[in-house]
């Protein structure tokens, strides 16, 4: 552990007054949003796509950080929160449905994620798996049932890319890579739940080195019934699964 400011992050050791646990979602604008929920929450530091604040539940520290989007940035946030003595991350995020029974406002705690990104592989090889932490899922899925929302848990797609690889056609040039192209359709019949663009890389990144991680997500579009998401309910569904990431972490301080 270091006294030094880490690379990217701007703060130290001292800064995070012994926390071990991060909660982690990809938005910076989400960080203050989490923190509020704590006690004496504190803005750390914000440099590029990482904001932080340090909060406290039930008298011990938490470290809010923001990830940016894609598996890069969230390999370098963990790894200087690791170096900081983070040992359990909690990502909590967007995400887009791809089941037809799963509602815009539904909470998705994932088991464990298809690796279609690329910074998971600098971690661990294709074979081995992108799973959650099982105490960390399980507190979560506890949590978000709690929160009255609907609640899925199982597998997620979790993409570099955000239009490609989601097979997303609502683009400029229209154009899908062939390899992507029947591609959803594809994770539907395996029974994929979502697609986001960080798990992969996250718990492939945790699993291989000895760190916890878990990941819930708020429902902001169904794929099968529209692409973009409802400005009002995306925001309600965003606070419901920061109350519900929040609530997972006392959880677990509890535990
Ligand atoms: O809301 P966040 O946490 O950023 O998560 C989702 O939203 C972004 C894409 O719009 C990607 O980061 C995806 O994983
Ligand atoms: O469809 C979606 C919605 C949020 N985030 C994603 O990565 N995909």
């Amino acid at each position: 552990m270091t006294e030094q400011t880490v690379f990217h992050l701007g703060v130290n050791l001292s800064d995070l007054e012994g926390a071990t646990m991060a909660i982690i979602p990809g938005d910076p604008a989400r960080v203050e949003k989490i923190a509020a929920l704590m006690d004496s929450p504190k803005f750390l530091a914000s440099h590029r796509e990482y904001t932080l604040f340090l909060g406290k539940l039930d008298g011990q520290s938490v470290v809010v950080c923001s990830t940016g989007i894609g598996g890069p940035s969230t390999s370098i946030a963990v790894e200087e929160l690791a170096q900081l003595g983070v040992r359990t991350f909690l990502r909590v995020g967007t995400t887009g449905a791809i089941q037809p029974h799963i509602n815009v406002g539904d909470i998705i705690v994932t088991t464990g994620s298809v690796r279609l990104d690329g910074a998971s592989l600098h971690f661990a090889p294709m074979e081995f798996p992108a799973v959650s932490d099982f105490d960390v899922t399980t507190v979560m899925k506890q949590a978000a049932d709690e929160s009255g929302a609907a609640v899925h848990t199982g597998v997620t797609a979790s993409s570099d890319t955000f239009y490609p690889g989601q097979e997303r056609y609502d683009t400029f040039s229209g154009r899908v890579r062939r390899h992507f192209q029947g591609s959803m359709e594809e994770w539907q019949a395996m029974g994929v739940l979502n697609f986001e663009m960080e798990s992969a890389t996250l718990l492939t990144m945790c699993a291989s080195s000895g760190l916890k991680a878990g990941c819930v997500a708020g429902v902001i579009v169904n794929r099968t019934q529209k692409e973009i998401p409802n400005p009002e309910s995306m925001a309600e569904t965003e606070a419901r699964s920061i109350k519900v990431v929040v609530e997972s972490a006392r959880k677990l301080l509890n535990a």
